[in-house]
């Protein structure tokens, strides 16, 4: 390489005398770097290069554009890429491959002119690579445009008939093993999916996430929230209001903590869990994976007219650092705890209602996180799923008999959801509750008994609850 870019190293626009690099493109490329090189985070990398960039308004918008499609369109890119480059793609130079990448979505995805994709991909190559690199890019470039995008998914993808798992990986641009796993959960949601459906959601997964917030309860009501500009109510959650524009950072209740940023599926778990009936006592309440705390912050406030005591529990320091955060200035009483869910630090049957919002891979938030589809493996399913047994064991044994254990996931794999709560329910002692009327406000659900929330039906992001009452 000509020179060695860090994503912080900046700004070099110029080399001698030629002109300058576009700095939103030359900010894509330092995120996409960032994330392939250094496994950075896009969601956390990229409003820091676009802040050190000093981009703005529609620059950093396209930034982000750019950016976010590259990394979720690399699958179908580097099969187009591969048919135009007459050596394996593993052989090119992983930041002339960025380049070629970020190239390549524009001609294809962006609209943008094909003069002005090649023009200002080159003068990128040219600027990371050096000349040599910047001849390469642009006749490889110029390979690409001689198909449109319908043109290229004719040559590239397997056919829909005979592979349509194989078909749908390609040109909605997923690893197979998760269009796999994604048509056997929504066929399971509602006894079948067809393919079409399928790629209904893995549409929805290449397109941003819209920005919701939360009016926590006791700390704001949603009518103070819908004076500010670009805002209306949320679809389902009587908490939610969409933010369309603006930067939430901007809002002095974000700051403080009394109104989260917080998707409405997120947030319809927590109300579901508060709404189950149960006997008795309800003010020992314990959310036992709680960091950074965006449930946590919402059930407090739920809690607060039962009088509840809330513990929540991370087994990170840092994270249970975050739930602290947000659990501040939240009027009622709560706790918060390092300590690991599997042993935590509380006789068994000392809570009438448990959340274990478990970790998992991810699968229902693709949207938000650009390049985790690539990272994942199912590997990571199969590890997951242990702890997630054990977690859901501990949170059983915490709860006392009558009360309710919500087990949550951002993820509807099925071996991470329905598999780990039969289970459960197989060992005896439990009975497992219809969490659809607890929602009424919500339309489509499915045929229970457990939520399960998409990104392209409910517009939120793919969350799964089953709520399952201890009996003895
Ligand atoms: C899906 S996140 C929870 C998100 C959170 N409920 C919210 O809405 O903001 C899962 C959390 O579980 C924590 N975790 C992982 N293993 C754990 C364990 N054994 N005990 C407690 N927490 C654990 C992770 O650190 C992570 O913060």
């Amino acid at each position: 390489m000509g020179e060695d870019r860090g994503h912080h190293s900046r700004p070099v626009q110029w080399r001698g005398d030629r002109r300058p690099t576009d700095p939103s493109r030359l900010a894509a490329y330092d995120i996409l770097r960032a994330v392939q090189a250094d496994e950075a985070y896009a969601n956390l990398v990229a409003p820091q290069v676009i802040a050190e960039a000093e981009l703005h308004g529609r620059d950093a918008a396209f930034t982000t554009t750019l950016a976010y499609g590259t990394l979720r369109r690399r699958g179908f890119l580097d099969a187009v890429l591969a048919a135009c480059v007459d050596r394996p793609l593993a052989e090119v130079d992983e930041p002339v491959l960025d380049v070629l990448r970020l190239g390549a979505q524009q001609l294809l995805f962006l609209r943008t002119p094909p003069h002005a994709a090649v023009g200002e991909t080159v003068q990128l190559a040219r600027l990371v690579g050096g000349e040599s690199r910047s001849r390469f890019v642009n006749a490889v470039l110029r390979k690409v445009g001689r198909h449109d995008l319908d043109e290229w998914v004719e040559i590239v993808a397997p056919d829909a008939g005979t592979d349509p798992v194989g078909h749908l990986a390609v040109v909605q641009s997923h690893p197979r093993w998760i269009v796999q796993a994604l048509h056997d959960s929504l066929s399971s949601w509602r006894g079948s999916a067809s393919w079409a459906d399928t790629e209904d959601l893995l549409t929805a997964d290449n397109e941003n996430a819209s920005v919701t917030l939360v009016a926590r309860p006791g700390r704001g009501t949603v009518d103070d929230l819908l004076e500010l500009p670009h805002t209306h109510a949320g679809r389902w959650s009587p908490y939610a209001v969409a933010l369309e524009g603006g930067a939430p950072g901007e809002i002095a209740g974000v700051r403080s903590g009394d109104v989260g940023v917080q998707d409405e599926g997120s947030q319809l778990v927590a109300i579901a869990l508060a709404r189950a009936e149960i006997d008795g006592p309800d003010t020992a309440w314990l959310d036992m994976a709680a960091g950074p705390g965006g449930k946590a912050a919402l059930l407090a406030g739920l809690g607060l007219e039962r009088g509840a005591t809330l513990l929540a529990v991370d087994r990170t320091h840092h994270r249970a650092g975050l739930v602290a955060q947000a659990l501040g200035r939240a009027p009622g009483h709560h706790l918060v705890v390092t300590a690991d869910g599997t042993q935590g630090p509380w006789r068994p049957g000392s809570f009438d209602r448990v959340l274990l919002d478990a970790p998992c891979t991810g699968l229902g938030v693709l949207r938000r996180r650009p390049e985790s589809r690539w990272r994942r493996t199912p590997e990571d399913v199969a590890e997951l799923a242990a702890l997630q047994r054990r977690l859901l064991a501990s949170a059983l044994a915490a709860v006392r008999v009558g009360g309710v254990v919500g087990y949550a996931t951002c993820s509807p794999h099925l071996a991470e959801t329905t598999e780990v709560v039969a289970d459960a329910v197989a060992r005896g002692g439990v009975e497992r509750l219809d969490v659809r009327p607890l929602l009424p406000e919500v339309d489509d659900l499915g045929d229970g008994p457990d939520l399960r929330l998409w990104p392209h039906v409910h517009g939120t992001d793919g969350m799964y609850l089953a709520l399952l009452r201890r009996t003895d």
